[in-house]
């Protein structure tokens, strides 16, 4: 192992993107990094563990880490040499989506103490020593809905919202001690993420929401967004890549997007700062014209288009 590796802690390696990240970082030719891949439940690590390969044991140590409890994230670090942690990942996410009115606040916060909370419990966590050292990076895996509210997904965009606002702030106060912070926005991944909304939204009844707006969801948007996670989907692959080239770079960027597919889209709310065009565009395309939003869908995963992967 080279001896000046850096130890990247990544939370949630169960599978999806922070599983390829851990793989494709532990498996670096160069072995620049010492990956410590987490994951909430043991039970699951034999799949990262097979991805791994020879890495295993060697550039890859797997640990037991649920981004909701501060004891689990102690114990966690408590297993690192020197509690060092020169890169954290914060990826560990889950999804929610569905009509507002059938949702309890419960089900909201759990999105909120996993998704944001959970990233401010490892910061909180790793910060001193990062300080102390006057070197570190934060990436934080965001998301598109990060930048731009989608309907249906209310809770989710706001807690990467959070995100956002919160280490956007942080930013400014860490290049004093040389910590950069990263927020990595995918667009649609097929990851088990989809399939765990689907699940999620075809068990649950939505109580207390009206037969218009359950149609909506249930006839317009599921449709919709299969179809969008169909044209523009990119592999877990593909976004650990363009991660894992956030990590090497010597002056990280604050802000990536990984899918050149999906600009068009987020390009409806980065071009009018009023957010009329988003808002008004979006409305129509799904409730007036929705033959036409599902032909530019298939349009956006015609050859013609920029590559996967951006940047490349
Ligand atoms: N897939 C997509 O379309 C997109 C995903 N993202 C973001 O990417 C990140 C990774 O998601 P993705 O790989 O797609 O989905 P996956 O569902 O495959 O992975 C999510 C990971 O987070 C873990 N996790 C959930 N809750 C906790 C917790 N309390 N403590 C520790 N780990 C936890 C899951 O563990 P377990 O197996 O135990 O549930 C799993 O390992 C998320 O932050 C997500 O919001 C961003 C843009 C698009
Ligand atoms: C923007 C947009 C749509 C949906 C976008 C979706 C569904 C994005 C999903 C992003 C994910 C899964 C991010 C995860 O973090 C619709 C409804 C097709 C209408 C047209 C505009």
């Amino acid at each position: 192992m080279a001896s000046e590796s850096q130890t990247v802690l990544i939370s949630g390696c169960s599978s999806g993107i922070g599983l390829e990240l851990a793989v494709q970082l532990a498996q670096d030719p160069k072995k620049r990094y010492q990956v410590v891949a987490t994951m909430r439940d043991l039970r699951k690590k034999e799949t990262l563990e097979a991805a791994a390969g020879k890495a295993l044991g060697k550039t890859l140590s797997v640990e037991q880490l649920d981004v909701c409890s501060d004891e689990s994230v102690a114990q966690c670090l408590s297993h690192i040499q020197g509690g060092q942690v020169d890169v954290l990942v914060n990826n560990a996410g889950v999804g929610l989506v569905g009509p507002l009115e059938g949702l309890s606040i419960a089900t909201m916060q759990n999105v909120f103490d996993t998704n944001f909370f959970g990233a401010v419990r490892l910061v909180k966590a790793v910060l001193p020593g990062m300080k102390r050292r006057r070197r570190g990076h934060i990436v934080v895996v965001s998301s598109v809905m990060g930048l731009q509210g989608v309907i249906f997904n209310d809770v989710y965009a706001a807690s990467k919202f959070a995100l956002e606002g919160f280490f956007e702030s942080l930013a400014i106060q860490l290049r004093q001690f040389n910590i950069f912070i990263s927020l990595v926005e995918p667009g649609p991944v097929a990851t088990e993420f989809e399939g765990k909304l689907l699940n999620q939204s075809a068990l649950a009844e939505f109580p207390g929401t009206d037969p218009d707006t359950l149609s909506y969801f249930r006839d317009l948007y599921l449709p919709l967004s299969g179809e969008l996670f169909r044209s523009v989907g990119q592999s877990p692959y593909d976004v650990a890549q363009v991660i894992a080239k956030v990590i090497s770079s010597t002056r990280p960027p604050l802000r990536t997007q990984t899918n050149a597919r999906y600009l068009p889209l987020s390009a409806l709310k980065t071009l009018s700062p009023s957010g009329s065009l988003y808002v008004r565009t979006t409305h129509r395309l799904l409730f007036h014209w929705p033959r036409l939003l599902s032909l530019g869908l298939r349009c956006l995963s015609c050859g013609c288009l920029p590559k996967r992967v951006w940047p490349g």
